[in-house]
């Protein structure tokens, strides 16, 4: 049987999805691109032109497909939620796993594709009969810890032209084929609907009212100072908190319905040597659950422990640390790997 070679691809407009389509294109694809109107800041849709002019230029179809309103609920009315709760939200894992791609395998049934696609710099390996998400090939650009959540059904059917590519060589494929405002284009930062500081953000988003100065205490309960409200303080933070005293503080508790914020001095009184999932999956249960050579990240960058995950009896998952971890935060996820291979994750409770 001779293999279908149509596919779907996510473009942004940026480098990374538009040297894909080139790629693609080159392996014998036929592409169709989609471009989701995620969100648009001040009305901006430049982005949107310029997926439309390159899918032009390289005689490929081009869809838009509006997804502002399940956006604004799904992903910013919960990233604010989360602050709110005295959380630390991860909007671009939950984008991912519960949008970005669901929405591109759904439009590929819709259209009759048989693939689908993104610039995720990120590979993917078939072991022991399971598709696995692997890091892709550049360290510094792999994006393996936010797709933890895909199930097999997208796993099997993603294209991933990005994997063994490193960014400057993508950018170097978009100027050697002539496509030099790709090639310049600006790295994408942070989340996308947020600027670096997010409590401008809250501040422009949650009535006054609801985020007013409290207190920061210490683990003894001693009055240490104001704060300007605890949704903008995570566990573990250390700088701009405002407190003057000749040593380091870091953030170990937040209080909301106190409006409290607990500070320690010692980095060690935030360590914990377990912690509890929700929401979460794990591609092969055999290769995961009771092993103990699995390794969880619950930080993009630079920590990785050891652990052992067991299934609790009300549904959640058990994260035991091999050795102590600090600053484990609500809201945020984790993710489950032997050595390059993602293994699975979830959200911290
Ligand atoms: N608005 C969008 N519409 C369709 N696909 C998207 C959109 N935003 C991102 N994607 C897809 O998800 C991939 C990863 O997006 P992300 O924003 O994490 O990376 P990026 O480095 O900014 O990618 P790019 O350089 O392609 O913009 C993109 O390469 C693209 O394939």
């Amino acid at each position: 049987m001779t293999e279908n070679k149509t596919v779907l691809l996510g473009m942004s407009g940026g480098t990374d999805s538009s040297v894909a389509a080139l790629l693609l294109q080159d392996a014998g694809y036929e592409v169709t691109g989609v471009t989701f109107r995620f969100y648009e800041k001040d009305g901006d849709t430049e982005y949107l032109d310029d997926a439309r002019d390159l899918c032009n230029r390289l005689g490929i179809r081009h869809l838009v497909h509006d997804v502002r309103e399940v956006f604004a609920e799904r992903i910013i009315s919960y990233f604010v939620r989360e602050y709110m709760a005295g959380h630390t939200p991860v909007p671009c894992t939950l984008c991912n796993n519960y949008l970005k791609w669901p929405l591109l395998s759904q439009i590929a049934d819709r259209e009759g594709i048989a693939r689908f696609a993104t610039g995720h710099y990120v590979r993917r390996r078939l072991i022991d009969g399971y598709w696995h998400i692997t890091a892709g090939a550049d360290p510094d650009k792999d994006q393996s810890f936010f797709l933890w959540g895909l199930p097999q059904s997208i796993l099997s059917r993603m294209l991933l032209p990005m994997g063994e590519l490193t960014k400057t060589r993508v950018r170097e494929l978009a100027a050697e084929r002539g496509f030099l405002k790709v090639a310049r284009k600006r790295d994408s930062l942070g989340v996308c609907f947020c600027p670096m500081d997010y409590r401008t953000f809250l501040r422009a988003r949650v009535p006054a009212s609801e985020i007013i100065p409290g207190s920061f205490y210490d683990e003894q309960g001693n009055y240490l100072g104001k704060h300007e409200g605890y949704p903008f303080y995570t566990i573990g933070q250390r700088r701009g908190l405002g407190i003057y005293l000749n040593k380091a503080l870091f953030v170990k508790e937040i209080l909301p319905q106190e409006n409290k914020v607990i500070v320690s001095d010692r980095l060690q009184s935030l360590e914990k040597t377990e912690m509890y999932l929700t929401d979460w999956n794990i591609v092969n249960p055999a290769a995961l659950l009771g092993c103990d050579d699995v390794i969880v990240k619950i930080r993009y960058r630079k920590q990785a422990n050891r652990c052992t995950v067991t299934q609790t009896n009300d549904g959640r998952l058990h994260v035991l640390l091999h050795e102590p971890l600090a600053s484990i935060a609500s809201g945020q996820a984790a993710a489950f790997y032997r050595n390059d291979v993602v293994l699975g994750g979830g959200i911290i409770v």
